[in-house]
């Protein structure tokens, strides 16, 4: 795939409840295909808007968005999109095996390739012993990574993932970003990934957006310029760690103007 995987022109969207929140403010955005992009910014700043409206699952109130030449929407149908949102529902009467290959079945004839061996997927995410256990009996961590090989199940052009391992202890953690990165590079998919963590934005990512909100919008686009595959000596490095230092300035901004304007409201 070549050109911009994902495009955002003039993204607005707010919602109204109680109070009118500007949850996101002219986003103009370009990932080109195979990108890893992560986006990073306080609480609320609408990280995870962006992520449902490139999904599809909201419209946004001004500007457009297309995924692979076309609307999210049909993206979605097409398969070509997979999300791995913040709190994954998994069906309780399945097992972990039946709900990882689920999508990918019911898919099969949107898809243009075979069915990816889902059994091994899940070995190599840690849930080999785990494959006949039904939801209730996995941790948070489990069940996210459950979501997780499902999405990659249906073997998506574009992948968003919506802070996917923020449930996971630091070491299980590293081994899913090797896993995620591994599974990256063999599809060649674009991946969208929101992320409260700085170092693993800088790990993962060829381009990290900083956002900040009231209203959500992005202040930073951030090229990470490491080679890959980023081992535990690069992240180091004085190099990897220049990344983290600039891009805390970067959100430490972010989250003192928030905090201003939210002591003036
Ligand atoms: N359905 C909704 N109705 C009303 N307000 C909403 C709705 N969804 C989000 N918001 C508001 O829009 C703003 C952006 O929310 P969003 O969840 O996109 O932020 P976020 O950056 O993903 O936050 P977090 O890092 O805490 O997950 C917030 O102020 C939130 O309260």
């Amino acid at each position: 795939m070549t050109g911009a995987a994902i495009h955002l022109d003039g993204v607005g969207r707010v919602h109204e409840d109680t109070t009118r929140v500007v949850a996101l403010n002219g986003i103009d955005l370009t990932v080109p295909a195979g990108r890893f992009v992560s986006v990073i910014g306080p609480s609320g700043c609408g990280k995870s808007t962006m992520l449902r409206i490139v999904a599809g699952l909201e419209e946004p109130d001004t500007g457009a968005v297309t995924v692979c030449g076309t609307t999210p929407r049909q993206a979605a149908e097409e398969k070509r999109l997979g999300l791995v949102p913040q709190q994954p529902a998994l069906l309780p009467w399945l097992t972990v095996l039946g709900n990882a290959t689920l999508p990918a079945k019911v898919n099969r004839r949107h898809n243009r390739e075979p069915l990816p061996d889902m059994r091994a997927l899940l070995r190599r995410a840690g849930l080999g012993d785990a494959m006949h256990q039904r939801p209730a009996q996995l941790s948070g961590g489990m069940r996210q990574r459950v979501a997780i090989v499902r999405a990659f199940g249906l073997q998506p052009d574009v992948l968003l993932l919506d802070e996917p391992f923020s449930a996971l202890d630091e070491f299980t953690r590293e081994a899913q970003q090797e896993q995620l990165l591994e599974l990256w590079g063999e599809r060649g998919a674009t991946v969208l990934f929101v992320t409260h963590s700085i170092l693993e934005a800088v790990r993962l990512s060829d381009t990290v957006i900083v956002m900040a909100p009231r209203p959500g919008r992005i202040v930073d686009v951030v090229d990470i310029d490491l080679p890959r595959p980023r081992t535990q000596e690069l992240i180091r490095s004085p190099e990897f760690h220049a990344y983290e230092l600039s891009l805390r300035d970067r959100l430490r901004d972010a989250f003192e103007q928030n905090k201003h304007d939210e002591a003036a409201s």
